[in-house]
């Protein structure tokens, strides 16, 4: 069984693939507790559903694009043979899973899966779990791909720290940060400030394509 807080349809509203129409699976769950969680409805609520009610739920938007997020997918018992067997479903084209990469669960990677790693940088969490972002890279660098989210300067530090310890990694895919949304704060204000945390350290820009994608979904106000 797995354990499910909502299915939708949207565009994808983060990261380099923005704007891709897929259909949504959140599932319900996270053992960590971040700062500035954007999801905790997601934590705590959700239906036990198993792996064929869900595919067949999800076949019905019929729309090839599937993201799967949480919570922290990664935490369901049941994850990989979901994937699996969605993977081996005809109508399905692409899987692409949002997690913090909190634990390294190489069963995952079924023949239509792409990781979209974000880890939780400082300013949210005091784990790092930076070592199994290393290891999903490592293991699987055309399937994955990974966006920063910061806050502030330090946020901005521990990304370059992670960056440092795979440079080629990043000279091919390039550096994604994502402004992190703070509950009470204009989105856009969030966004402006990492913006001039890059140009205040502008050199990053020689050595890597950086880009700062926004969650487009927060700023139309969409799922
Ligand atoms: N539109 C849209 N795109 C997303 N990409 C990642 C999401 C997430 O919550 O992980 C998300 C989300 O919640 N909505
Ligand atoms: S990993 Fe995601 S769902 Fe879990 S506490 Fe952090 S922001 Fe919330
Ligand atoms: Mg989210």
């Amino acid at each position: 069984m797995l354990k499910v807080s909502e299915i939708f349809t949207s565009i994808q509203g983060e990261g380099v693939d923005v704007g891709r129409v897929a259909a949504f699976v959140r599932f319900s769950g996270c053992p960590l507790g971040c700062r500035f969680c954007d999801t905790e409805y997601a934590k705590r609520e959700g239906k036990e559903i198993s792996i064929a009610e869900l595919i067949s739920k999800l076949k019905k938007f019929q729309i090839p694009d599937i993201v799967v997020t949480g919570g922290e997918p990664l935490v369901q018992e049941n994850i990989a043979s979901f994937l699996t067997t969605l993977s081996k479903e005809l109508w399905v084209r692409k899987i692409f899973i949002e997690t913090c990469g909190f634990v390294f669960k190489e069963e995952i990677f079924a023949g239509k899966v792409f990781l979209n790693l974000s880890p939780k940088p400082p300013s949210m969490i005091g784990t790092d779990y930076s070592r199994f972002l290393l290891q999903y890279i490592r293991f699987f660098p055309e399937r994955v791909n990974v966006k920063f989210l910061i806050a502030d300067k330090t946020d901005l530090s521990y990304a370059l720290k992670i960056v440092k310890s795979e440079p080629e990694f990043f000279k091919i895919k390039g550096l994604v940060f994502q402004p992190v949304e703070i509950p009470g704060k204009p989105y856009p204000d969030a966004v402006k400030q990492v913006l001039s945390l890059i140009f205040k350290n502008r050199s990053i820009l020689s050595q890597f394509e950086v880009k700062v994608i926004p969650q487009v979904h927060k700023l139309l106000g969409i799922k």
